[in-house]
């Protein structure tokens, strides 16, 4: 020891020697180099000076550190300067140290880093480190001093701090860290993860001050530490250097460094700072590594991160607290269920949610503000399958109301059409109400004509329309536009009567299916040499159920065989009791053939309407009704025969008929005449619409052609989504399993969609070249060139395909579509890449094939009865490893005594653990009772082998 040299000195103190050789030089001590010996006496006061200066350090840090960060930041730069004059660092190096260095390489960019960088790889002891740093030390100067800080380089190797690879260690950041944190928080283990400190983040709350709480961050804190202690310019300088963001390594060597090249300055400055500093900084740097020094102040900081950490606290005093909104999710998310393993927030069983049919789970999610993923989850858990965009069923949906507690309102077409218009500003229904009894003016009975099969619906239609009852009516009907009117003189007046010209009640039934109610008044018509038949009998219940008046017309009279009183009197049973037989119904006997009595029909048509119904409406209204027939015309276009409820139509007027809508450029009669105008009841002949719509629709006149396209556009979507509600296969985990056993699920459907069609010739062929088994089928059911189409996505929906498109794009708003509807696109510029994907989607498609696979062996060397865990066997792993919960068997003298056992528990010592390796011995319980000392346990798992 007598022969103790400066540099040894400078290790042991955790400073440098150019440092050292600083104090003694101040001390009055005049030694010529770091190799030069020194007295014993001369050590100890070295020791004594050197760890005054940290304690010192420590103490100002502590103070500061509880003042706020601002505050902090303050202070450690008041600090600081000290520190980072005196380069010294207590002496403690030890392998902590090294870190630090480390740090400070990387952060390196600050001058000194580089010297130190290989220093501080170097992971043994802190010695080196300190001394790279000294290196550093020259140009900025001493102070680099960091590493040790404080004392013992135990100390210092603890801290956490300054453990580069410490993630959270309780210390504020960097700067903090740097340091020296000088008591090294318990919760402080450099390699913890989670010390309880607070991350980081945490120290931010203190570190902040310092610069920034993060490891970092040390940068900021040091620095402007360093600056101030050291000269501002300096400071200046050292950020730069330290520039780089640090991560948590860089932290304390860098800041020593720059700051050491600062502190020199610093040093010379303000005795005051240094004061303390002269050491107290020295300590501190010495923890914070060279660098530290200034710091040293955030130390303390850094060290009551710590202990927040330690305690818990997240840190930073913004974390505390906690928002109202962020309480209550809170408090909502511990009180919500916990279904199918997620916590989706519960309705108290009669929260009204109303969904529209054909919507998606997300829809449902956004309506209950969660994640749609957790819905995905919940509804698995009922046994269904379904992906977050797809459409459900009205079933799903109300399983899923009462699963979580809400009472799920489907919204049926009809609300929803009504909610779609409203959103227009237009409310027929309010139309109808609101329409003053001074505004309406009789209309014409419509009428349809209803019977069974051959019993002359058609011919009687046909006779109608032939009968020129008034005059001045020429040339008959010639068009058959699904709909026409005839004139008839009734009473003394000209009367119109409508007739639908499609017979039957299916058309009518249809047509009141889609919501259209047009029929006023049915003739049935029952042939007299026949009598009432099953189809007579529907009939009759399709009109009473939609509570239509009916005229009975018995036809083929003029048949000998027939008996018209037989048909009035089968008919009574039916409610139908002609007028002659004390009822109310009118029978026309007629004859279609003949054309006899068609006019009495069509009187007791107009009596039958005067008597039962009060056919008004007001014509000087935009147009609503409904589309009797549809069809599109190679020459016109779409042609559509709107039969007019209430309103007149007229040319120009902006339509819109269920999905198809446009502007009507022209009208015609049932004559052939073009017509500007149809007033109510009046069926016409319309074009200009851009699309057909179907027989039933309802047609209205919208404001102007933008609202038309609109009402039609999300008519459009409406009905898609519910289509695709219909269509949707559900699939639960029931039937998926059975799905696959039946390898129904086996076929991968695709559809090409490329820029030419070379292209998409090629890579079909390509695709249809792949060859994986027969397990799995590609099925190419559409190619096409151009962009991808919604009616691309919607085969892909319904055949559950993936849309290949090669070099083309989806048209507007289809890829939205396809996102909502869950169908896959995926998009290739290379044909090859296009196949690769398709035939590894093939192979993931192909069921796993599983192995088994040896894991391990243990021998049983003692067997331990235990009442509580059944019996446990002492074994020693004798290859692999034995883990917890993997299948395993019993052989016994080279036998299989025991199969399908599992590893049920497995300990080391008194602890559980997962694993154990070969050569250990632990404790397991196999579950079996019949195990004996030399038995061998011999583990494995089945795993799933890669098909070539
Ligand atoms: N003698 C006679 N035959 C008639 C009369 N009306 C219809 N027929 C005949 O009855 C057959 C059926 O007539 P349709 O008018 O086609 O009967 P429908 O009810 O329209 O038959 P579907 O279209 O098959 O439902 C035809 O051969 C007609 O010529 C009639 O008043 N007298």
């Amino acid at each position: 020891m007598a022969k103790l040299r400066v540099h040894e000195l400078a290790k042991e103190l955790g400073i440098s020697s150019k440092e050292l050789l600083q104090v003694l030089k101040d001390n009055g001590e005049f030694v010529k180099s770091a190799s030069s010996s020194i007295e014993a006496p001369v050590a100890r006061r070295m020791r004594d000076i050197v760890g005054a200066k940290s304690s010192d350090a420590k103490k100002s840090e502590k103070k500061p550190a509880p003042a706020s960060s601002a505050k902090q930041a303050e202070a450690g730069t008041g600090e600081v300067p000290k520190a980072a004059p005196k380069p010294k660092r207590a002496p403690k190096p030890s392998a902590q140290t090294p870190k630090p260095a480390a740090k400070a390489e990387k952060k390196p960019e600050s001058k000194p880093g580089n010297k130190a960088e290989s220093a501080p790889k170097k992971p043994a002891p802190a010695a080196p480190s300190a001394t790279p740093k000294p290196a550093k030390a020259p140009k900025a100067t001493p102070k680099p001093v960091s590493k040790p800080k404080s004392p013992t380089p135990g100390e210092a190797a603890p801290r956490p701090g300054n453990n580069p690879f410490a993630q959270s260690q309780g210390m504020p950041r960097p700067g903090g860290t740097g340091g020296p944190r000088p008591g090294p928080r318990p919760g402080n283990n450099p390699f913890a993860q989670n010390q309880g400190m607070p991350r980081p983040g945490g120290r931010s709350g203190q570190g902040r001050p310092g610069g920034r709480p993060g490891q970092g961050q040390g940068r900021p804190s040091a620095r402007p530490a360093g600056a101030r202690g050291g000269n501002p310019a300096a400071a200046g300088e050292e950020r730069r250097g330290s520039g780089p963001r640090p991560n948590p390594n860089m932290m304390p060597g860098q800041s020593p460094q720059a700051r050491a090249g600062d502190a020199p300055a610093g040093k010379g400055r303000p005795g005051g700072g240094r004061g303390r500093g002269g050491f107290g900084g020295g300590p501190g740097g010495g923890q914070n590594g060279p660098g530290g020094g200034p710091r040293g102040g955030f130390a303390g900081r850094g060290g009551r991160g710590s202990t927040q950490g330690a305690f818990g606290r997240s840190g930073g005093p913004r974390r505390g607290k906690k928002s109202k909104r962020a309480r209550k999710a809170e408090f909502e998310e511990q009180n919500a269920p916990l279904i199918g393993g997620v916590k989706v927030p519960r309705g108290d069983g009669s929260t009204p949610l109303r969904i529209r049919s054909g919507a998606s789970l997300a829809d449902f999610a956004e309506k209950i503000n969660v994640n749609p993923a957790a819905l995905v989850t919940v509804l698995m858990s009922l046994g269904e399958m379904a992906t977050a965009t797809q459409s459900l069923d009205q079933e799903t949906f109300e399983a899923l109301g009462i699963e979580l507690g809400y009472d799920v309102q489907i919204v049926s077409p009809e609300d929803e059409d009504r909610e779609l218009l409203e959103s227009f500003d237009i409310d027929l229904e309010a139309e109808e109400l609101e329409t003053d009894d001074s505004e309406l003016q009789s209309r014409p009975p419509v009428v349809t004509v209803m019977g069974h099969v051959d019993h002359g619906k058609t011919k009687l239609l046909d006779a109608i329309r032939h009968t020129d009852v008034v005059a001045g009516e020429s040339g008959g009907i010639t068009q058959h536009i699904g709909a026409y009117q005839v004139r008839v003189a009734h009473e003394g007046d000209s009367r119109a009567i409508t007739f639908i010209d499609t017979p039957g009640h299916e058309a009518f039934t249809a047509m009141r299916a889609r919501g259209a109610k047009v029929t006023d008044i049915a003739i049935l018509v029952v042939a007299a040499d026949d009598g009432v038949m099953p189809q007579t009998v529907e009939a009759i219940n399709h009109a009473q159920s939609a509570n239509v008046p009916i005229v009975v017309a018995v036809n083929k009279v003029d048949k000998p065989d027939s008996n018209p009183d037989k048909i009035r009197a089968q008919l009574t049973e039916y409610n139908l009791v002609a007028e002659e037989y004390g009822g109310d119904v009118m029978f026309v006997d007629v004859s279609a053939k003949e054309r006899m009595n068609i006019d009495k029909l069509l009187e007791a048509v107009l009596l039958t309407a005067d008597a039962e119904l009060e056919l008004k409406a007001n014509p000087d209204s935009d147009a609503r009704g409904v589309a009797i027939e549809a069809n599109l015309d190679k020459g016109r276009g779409s042609v559509v025969t709107a039969l007019v409820e209430r309103g007149t139509l007229r040319v120009g007027d902006a339509m819109v008929a269920g999905q198809a809508y446009g502007r009507v450029r022209a009208m015609f009669d049932e004559h052939g005449k073009s017509v500007t105008e149809a007033g109510p009841a009046r069926p016409v002949q319309v074009l200009g619409l851009t699309s057909v719509p179907r027989a039933g629709d309802s047609f209205l006149i919208a404001p102007d052609d933008r609202t038309a396209r609109q009402i039609a556009d999300k008519r459009a979507a409406a009905e898609r989504a519910a289509q695709l509600a219909k269509r949707r296969k559900r699939i639960s985990l029931e039937d998926f399993d059975e799905a696959l056993k039946q390898g129904k699920v086996d076929t991968l459907n695709l559809i090409i969609k490329g820029d030419v069609s070379g292209a998409v010739e090629a890579l079909e062929d390509s695709l249809n070249k792949i060859d994986v088994g027969e397990e799995v089928q590609l099925r190419i059911i559409h190619r096409g060139v151009g962009a991808i189409t919604q009616n691309d996505v919607n085969l892909a929906t319904v055949d559950n395909a993936i849309i290949l498109g090669f070099n083309v794009r989806p048209a507007e708003r289809v890829g939205e579509m396809a996102d909502r509807e869950g169908v896959e696109i995926k998009y290739y510029s290379v044909i090859y890449s296009a196949i690769e994907d398709v035939e590894n989607a093939m192979k993931g498609m192909l069921k796993p094939i599983y192995e088994e696979v040896a894991l391990g062996t243990a021998e049983i060397r003692q067997v331990f009865r235990s009442s509580k865990f059944g019996n446990i066997a002492g074994s020693i792993v004798r290859s692999g490893t034995i883990r917890r919960n993997s299948h395993a068997r019993l052989v016994r003298d080279g036998v299989v005594v025991a199969e399908n056992l599992k590893i049920e528990s497995l300990r080391r010592e008194k602890d559980d653990v997962t694993e154990v390796r070969e050569g250990f011995e632990c404790g397991i319980g196999l579950g079996a009772k019949d195990i004996k000392e030399g038995d061998i346990i011999e583990t494995w798992e089945m795993r799933e082998k890669a098909r070539d």
